[in-house]
């Protein structure tokens, strides 16, 4: 069922710059302080050719992401360089190669919404023109299985309306949460041998109540108030539930920036609410979309699709997660052990 909510946003060219906050343009300096950058930095010639900003929560899908767009876009780094993140790590980390930046914004709306503020400002004041942003995430399914991709053609708040309510001078402002469908429904059509589906997604504002779980430390409703709500937000056409998706909508909707959203989904909420898949099948699972999206911005630069469904680099598993049996103390220096170095030892 299609949602209520599609709609289209954006031109096919925009020039976001102009809809900027004029005050920004008064500034001597501008500081992009969560970042560790600032205007006074040659920003044109390190960010001037970016075309797309990659988004996810966490700073090692986003390391992932620019370690498979290298592969993809067969970027060589210089002989004897490293990839490094730029600016400051402590809240955000943000990687760059060829047209391409990969960002992580953390988890939930507040965060996001700061990432978004300062990489705009940035990406505006380098002479970037009309960027496409895409949060590349994870999320509940509804009605779906694990592993299957979310390419959003919609997108709703926890109260399934297509907005994101902002807090500014002390009243709610209802800002519209649009995608742009056209690049939406071009990353769905490359799709291939990977499961996905078009479909509306809802940003919660909570991971437990928020998303009807029954597993939180609070929970005031029982299975059978969750399941009707998730089977309301199904009958209005949602397919999955994350966090931060409407905040990020709403942000490129009232900037007229190209913004899409692809997440998979770690589970079919239908069924439960724990994260139980293994380290490897959720390895696998996050690499489904970031495979789509790599497929699509390989066509727009006019490279055969060379991504298939298994990803040409996956993160260790030992960085997904660290079981506490495998961790030692060895002179001080914590070390984690793969299970093939433990099989070593
Ligand atoms: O991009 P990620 O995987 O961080 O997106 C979802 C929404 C929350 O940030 C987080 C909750 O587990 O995952
Ligand atoms: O259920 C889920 C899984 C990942 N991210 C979410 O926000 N919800």
């Amino acid at each position: 069922m299609m949602s209520n909510h599609t709609q289209i946003s954006n031109s096919e060219q925009s020039n976001f710059t102009s809809n900027l906050n004029s005050h920004v343009k008064g500034l001597n300096v501008d500081y992009y302080y969560h970042l560790g950058l600032n205007s006074t930095f040659d920003l044109k010639s390190n960010f001037g050719d970016v075309k797309y900003v990659l988004m996810c929560g966490s700073a090692v899908r986003a390391y992932e992401i620019i370690q498979r767009v290298i592969q993809s876009l067969k970027i060589r780094l210089p002989v004897g360089q490293t990839l490094a993140p730029i600016g400051k790590t402590e809240r955000y980390s943000m990687f760059k190669v060829g047209p391409v930046i990969s960002i992580s914004h953390g988890m939930g709306k507040p965060s996001a919404s700061i990432m978004l503020h300062e990489i705009t400002k940035l990406l505006s004041a380098a002479g970037v023109y009309d960027p496409i942003y895409i949060r590349i995430g994870t999320s509940g399914g509804v009605g779906i299985e694990g592993g299957t991709v979310v390419i959003a053609n919609g997108v709703v708040n926890g109260l399934l309306e297509p907005y994101h309510p902002v807090d500014v001078l002390g009243k709610i402002i209802n800002r519209p949460a649009k995608v742009d469908l056209k690049i939406a429904k071009e990353i769905y059509d490359l799709r291939g041998d990977i499961p996905a589906i078009m479909g509306t997604t809802m940003s919660t504002d909570d991971f437990y109540e928020g998303q009807a779980r029954i597993d939180g430390a609070i929970c005031d409703y029982d299975m059978e108030d969750k399941l009707e709500f998730l089977k309301r937000a199904y009958d209005a056409g949602v397919r999955n539930i994350e966090m931060e998706g409407n905040c990020c909508a709403a942000f490129c909707t009232r900037l007229n920036i190209h913004f899409v959203m692809v997440c998979v989904a770690y589970l079919n909420r239908l069924n439960g609410d724990g994260v139980s898949a293994s380290p490897q099948q959720l390895t696998q699972y996050e690499s489904n979309a970031i495979t789509l999206v790599l497929r699509y911005i390989q066509k727009k630069m006019g490279l055969e699709p060379t991504c298939d469904s298994q990803g040409e680099f996956s993160i260790p598993h030992a960085l997904h997660s660290k079981p506490l049996d495998t961790a030692i103390i060895n002179s001080g220096i914590e070390q984690i052990l793969t299970e093939e170095e433990k099989v070593a030892k």
